[in-house]
Order: structure tokens, then sequence, then C-alpha cells
């Protein structure tokens, strides 16, 4: 497959407490057009540093980003980012807030608010098309963001945990679009997430970061034919995934395990 966006030797520095803080310590990827790449890796070790510089909102210290061959200096056109603050605006009904990456490609208001209202009740949010966003639940203001960042039509698509506030159930209804949407649309996507099911479940391949300062650990492709059910991937694809990721599955029970250790979504231990 072709590659669409390349990160080439990223170096990233930020500032921390104690000075400069080596995040990215020279990240190399490729991905393919119409590929969907999920990435893991420990609390802090850089995934959403990684976001922010392909998303052209950061600048690497050193390395190279690509995008259908051309440097990444700013934020392309192209590319459509959801971050993990939801970065819903107060003053926009959440309709409004929905329509608002079509408004700003120029798309009419009448359309770009005809296409919002449809996405929203595909995520069961119909009702709530006049209220403001923080009328909404964590998780309720987290679906109006993804149905924004994918409504935007976007070749590609920037996932920061875009689940990561919603309920067991309502997260496998928004799996599910995902992937349909994705099938449909076959934009080219990087997805963060802190759950290993999530990313066998939707990724093509997945990636493991390091610790800081990061570098892709390790990668391993999804073997497992589409449409695949969210929520029940086959233990066999996660064990293969876990082993290509160098990762030792969790046998402990859940309360063997340290309280910081029982949050959801979190059934391995990353290295
Ligand atoms: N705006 C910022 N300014 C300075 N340092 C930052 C900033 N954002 C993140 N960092 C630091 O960069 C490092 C990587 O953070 P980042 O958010 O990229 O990690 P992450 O892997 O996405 O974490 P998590 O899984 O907990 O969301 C952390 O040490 C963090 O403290």
């Amino acid at each position: 497959m072709r590659d669409f966006f390349e990160v080439r030797d990223v170096h990233v520095m930020r500032s921390g407490a104690h000075g400069p803080l080596p995040v990215l310590g020279g990240v190399d990827l490729r991905v393919g057009r119409g590929e969907l790449v999920c990435v893991v890796g420990p609390s802090g070790c850089g995934k959403s540093t990684l976001l922010g510089v392909v998303a052209g909102l950061l600048r690497p210290a050193r390395g190279r980003v690509l995008l259908a061959g051309r440097d990444v200096t700013g934020t392309p056109a192209h590319t459509a980012y959801m971050p993990q603050q939801d970065l819903l605006f107060a003053w926009h009904t959440v309709l409004d807030g929905v329509a608002l990456g079509l408004r700003v490609q120029r798309v009419g208001r009448r359309e770009a608010r005809a296409r919002a209202r449809d996405v929203l009740a595909e995520f069961g949010l119909e009702a709530f098309a006049d209220a403001r966003p923080d009328e909404l639940s964590g998780g309720m203001r987290q679906r109006a963001a993804l149905a924004r960042t994918v409504l935007q039509g976007r070749d590609v698509v920037l996932l920061d945990e875009p689940f990561g506030a919603l309920d067991a159930l309502t997260r496998l209804d928004a799996q599910r679009w995902l992937a349909a949407t994705w099938r449909a649309h076959r934009w080219t996507g990087l997805l963060v997430t802190h759950d290993v099911g999530e990313a066998v479940t939707l990724g093509d391949r997945v990636l493991r970061l390091s610790g800081r300062p990061a570098v892709v650990a390790q990668e391993v492709a999804v073997d497992e034919p589409r449409p695949r059910t969210p929520g029940v991937p086959d233990e066999r694809v996660v064990r293969t995934v876990l082993a290509g990721l160098g990762v030792v599955p969790d046998e402990r029970a859940p309360d063997e395990r340290e309280p910081d250790e029982r949050a959801p979504g979190l059934p391995v231990r990353l290295p």
C-alpha cells in the first residue's frame, strides 16, 4: 500500500517542571492511504504529542512529517483532528458545533446543519441538537465531538482516545459507527487508545510506543477480516497482537490489581 503519511525520525521536546523534556525520541511510522492504524503505549509516553505533530500543531525538534509526499508545516487542510478535550464551543448549540467543521469548508448553513442532524441521529443525540454543550454528559460531548470530526470528510482523521469518556455499551456503538464510517469513506486514520481490544476491533495495524522518549517499540498487523464485531474480538487474534506488541496479558483478577490498575479498558500490562 502506498504511504499516505509518514513520520520520519521525529523528536519532540516539551517543557517539563525541571526543564526541557524529551517526549518523542525518533518516531518512525508510515501509514498507507485508507489504512487505520491504532497507537497504544503507557500513559504519558507521548501518544497525544505524536498526534499533535501529525496534525501540524507541534513542531518537531528534529525529523519530518510528510503527508502525500509533502512536508507538514502547519495545520494541513485535509486533516481532521479530535483531541482529548472536545473543544465544543459553549456558545454553539450541539447542532451548530457539529456542523462547524463543514461550515469552515464553506458548506452552506442549511446543508451543513442537515448533515449534522443526520449524524447526530446516528449517535442518538438528535434530542440534544438545540442544547448547549454544558447540558451534555461527558460521554455525550465526546460523541458530538467525534461526529463533528468525522463529518468533516477529510482524507486524514486523527483521533485521540475518542471513546475514553463513553460507558461500555455506548463505546461499542461508537466503535461500530466509526468502523462503518471508515469502511464507507476509507479515510486514512491514526487512533490513540488505551484499550488493545479496541485497537484490534478497529485497526489494520497496532503500534506500541515505548516509554519516554518514545519510539515505535513494536507494531503488528491485525489479521482479522472485516467487518469485525466490537466488544468480542477473537481471543486468538488479541493474543497474537499482544504477543506481536511484546505485551503480557494481565491474567490477574480485578481485585488482585492495584487500585490505579483497575481502570476499565486496560486489560493488559504495557511495559
Ligand atoms: N502542553 C504541554 N506542555 C508541556 N508538556 C506537556 C504538554 N502536554 C503534554 N506534556 C508532557 O509530554 C509528555 C507526553 O504527554 P502526552 O499527553 O503526549 O502523553 P500520552 O501518551 O498521550 O498520555 P496519556 O496516555 O496519559 O493521555 C508528558 O510528560 C506530559 O507531561
